[in-house]
């Protein structure tokens, strides 16, 4: 993996630091601080004990196989002897959020990039952009299963496609994103168990997604995943679960030029909706639902 060229030094709060043409950083290990590190354990040892009940075994699998409850803020650098060996992917520190092309030029090349930044102890149950902890315990472990780490490359590349279409056809690619990998639940003969990134990084939505009686528990079905809206600050309305990791890489493997063009002549639908030909594993009370603005 040929790490990308440094381009410039930037100025920031820790002095200069080398910023990559893809956005990256180096991690700065050395500067974190003993909170940070304090934080870190805290998220880990809250998630590891709740999770063996609420999490799918492959995303358990992975956490223990990263070692990433030895004691403070993992280095990249030792995960990537990890997670190189087994799928060829590798975790580039970045500052936080990305433009879409340029976080799915990453994908597509087996980069997966984390904030190299923790929130702060008061921020431990929300915090309204991806930090270290959601990026890296929520979506690096899954990278160790290779068939998940193949989706994700593929996603990748189908990103960089939707963006050449049109905007419409991003935010059809982006709320499947939103639906599997950041907030996707997948049946075992246990139940309903999680592998969605932003719901195994909160312990508040661990709980929610599968215990609450209030959201929608939906099976996936791709059409009507890429057409319904999502909210990015509250828990979801509606979780969509998969059967097993192969029924979402079958549905996601053909061409989507097709089913944008549908998709374009069709109304979105609400992210709290159930719709007759659904498959409702639980129709939610939605209680506590706020009404407002979707994506
Ligand atoms: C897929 C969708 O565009 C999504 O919002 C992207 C945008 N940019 C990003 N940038 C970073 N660093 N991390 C992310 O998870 C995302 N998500
Ligand atoms: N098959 C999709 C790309 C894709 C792959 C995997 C996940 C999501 C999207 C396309 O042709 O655009
Ligand atoms: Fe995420």
């Amino acid at each position: 993996m040929d790490t990308p060229r440094r381009v410039e030094h930037q100025q920031t709060d820790r002095g200069y630091v080398p910023v990559y043409a893809t956005g990256t950083v180096e991690q700065p290990w050395e500067s974190y601080s003993k909170t940070d590190h304090e934080v870190w354990d805290t998220l880990y040892k809250r998630q590891r004990e709740l999770l063996p009940a609420y999490a799918c075994q492959e995303f358990l699998d992975g956490v223990e196989r990263f070692g990433l409850g030895d004691g403070g803020i993992p280095r990249f650098s030792e995960l990537n002897k990890v997670l190189g060996d087994a799928t060829g992917w590798e975790v580039v520190a970045v500052e936080g959020l990305l433009p879409d092309e340029v976080f799915f030029d990453h994908l597509a090349n087996r980069r997966f990039p984390v904030s190299w930044w923790i929130r702060k102890p008061d921020q431990l149950d929300y915090l309204s952009e991806p930090d270290l902890f959601h990026d890296l315990f929520g979506h690096v472990p899954l990278l160790l299963n290779p068939v998940f780490a193949d989706y994700m490359q593929a996603y990748g590349k189908g990103g960089m496609k939707a963006h050449a279409i049109g905007p419409e056809a991003l935010m059809n690619l982006t709320r499947l994103y939103w639906y599997t990998v950041e907030f996707g639940l997948i049946r075992t003969d246990k139940g309903l168990r999680i592998y969605g990134a932003g719901i195994v990084s909160s312990k508040g939505e661990s709980i929610y997604s599968i215990d609450s009686p209030a959201p929608n528990r939906i099976g996936f079905d791709l059409e009507r995943v890429m057409n319904t809206r999502y909210r990015i600050d509250t828990f979801q309305q509606t979780y969509f679960v998969i059967d097993d990791f192969a029924q979402l890489f079958d549905a996601t493997r053909p061409d989507f030029t097709p089913i944008y063009g549908t998709l374009a002549d069709s109304s979105a639908v609400a992210a709290g909706e159930v719709l007759p030909g659904d498959h409702v594993f639980h129709r939610g009370t939605r209680e506590g639902f706020a009404s407002g603005a979707d994506n």
